[in-house]
C-alpha cells in the first residue's frame, strides 16, 4: 500500500538524515520501525505520511509514485494516511476544544456535516467521556489529549494509520487502551499500521514485522 524507495530527506540537503532508505507496508499488514533516538525515525514516518517532501527517492502509495509535492505532498493523498505524534501537546490547536480537535480533518475536507456524529463514534471508542470533549487541550490530561490525537487520525477513516511513539509518554493501562483502539479498527477496516518507536518488547507484540533502523538502508524486499 505504502512504498518508500531509496528516499533521502532531512532539514540541510547538504546534511540529509534519511539516506537512501526503503521500506514496504502491505495492504493491511503492520511493521514496527525499531531505532535509538535522534537516528531519523521521526523524519522518515514524516515522510511515509506525506507531509515532509524528500530530497530524493519515491514514495508510491497504492502504486502510484506520489508526485506534485510542495512541502507536503497534495491533500487527496494524504487523506489515506491518517498519523498520531509523540507529543499530544504539539499536535493539538491548544486554542480548540478537544471535539473540534477530533472533528478538524472533517472540516479541512469540507465533510463538516459529519463532524458531530463521527465525534461522538470516535470519541467513545477511545473511551473520551464525561464532559472532556468540551475542555481545551489545558484542561485535559497528556494521556486524555493522545486519545483526542488517536481519534482525529480515524476520523477520515484513512487507509493506513502511522503512530510515530504514540504511547511514549503514557503509562502501560493508556498505552494497552490506545494500541487496542488501533488494532480494533484496523481489524474493521483492514487498515495497515507503521508504528514508530524505541521499545522492541511493545512494537514485536503490536506488529506482524518489524525492522530495525539500520536494515533500512536497504530497500526493503517488495
Ligand atoms: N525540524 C528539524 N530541523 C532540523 N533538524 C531536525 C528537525 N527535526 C529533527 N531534526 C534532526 O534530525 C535528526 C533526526 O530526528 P528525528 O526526530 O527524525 O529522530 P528520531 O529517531 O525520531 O528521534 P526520537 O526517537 O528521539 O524521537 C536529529 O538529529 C534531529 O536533531
Amino acid at each position: 500500500m505504502l512504498e518508500l524507495r531509496s528516499v533521502t530527506a532531512g532539514y540541510d540537503r547538504r546534511a540529509p538524515v534519511v539516506r537512501g532508505m526503503g521500506l514496504t507496508i502491505e495492504a493491511g499488514g503492520s511493521v514496527g520501525l525499531l531505532g535509538p533516538s535522534g537516528c531519523g525515525k521521526s523524519t522518515l514516518a514524516r515522510v511515509a505520511a506525506l507531509l515532509h517532501r524528500p530530497y530524493a527517492g519515491e514514495v508510491i502509495l497504492d502504486g502510484v509514485p506520489v508526485a506534485g509535492w510542495r512541502h507536503h505532498a497534495p491533500r487527496a493523498q494524504r487523506t489515506a494516511i491518517g498519523v498520531v505524534f509523540q507529543q499530544p501537546r504539539l499536535s493539538a490547536d491548544p486554542r480548540l476544544r478537544i471535539a473540534d480537535i477530533i472533528a478538524e480533518p472533517l472540516r479541512a475536507t469540507g465533510r463538516g456535516a459529519e463532524a458531530r456524529s463521527r465525534t461522538e463514534e470516535l470519541a467513545q471508542a477511545v473511551g473520551l467521556g464525561g464532559d472532556l470533549l468540551g475542555r481545551r487541550p489545558h484542561e485535559v490530561s497528556d494521556g486524555q489529549l493522545q486519545r483526542a490525537c488517536v481519534a482525529r487520525a480515524l476520523v477520515l477513516r484513512p487507509r493506513l494509520l502511522i503512530c510515530d511513539e504514540m504511547t511514549a509518554m503514557l503509562d502501560a493501562s493508556t498505552t494497552a487502551a490506545l494500541v487496542g483502539v488501533v488494532e480494533e479498527y484496523r481489524a474493521r477496516s483492514g487498515a495497515a499500521l507503521l508504528a514508530v518507536g524505541h521499545d522492541r518488547v511493545l512494537l514485536e507484540r503490536w506488529c506482524a514485522r518489524t525492522v530495525a533502523w539500520p536494515d533500512l538502508t536497504a530497500p526493503s524486499p517488495r
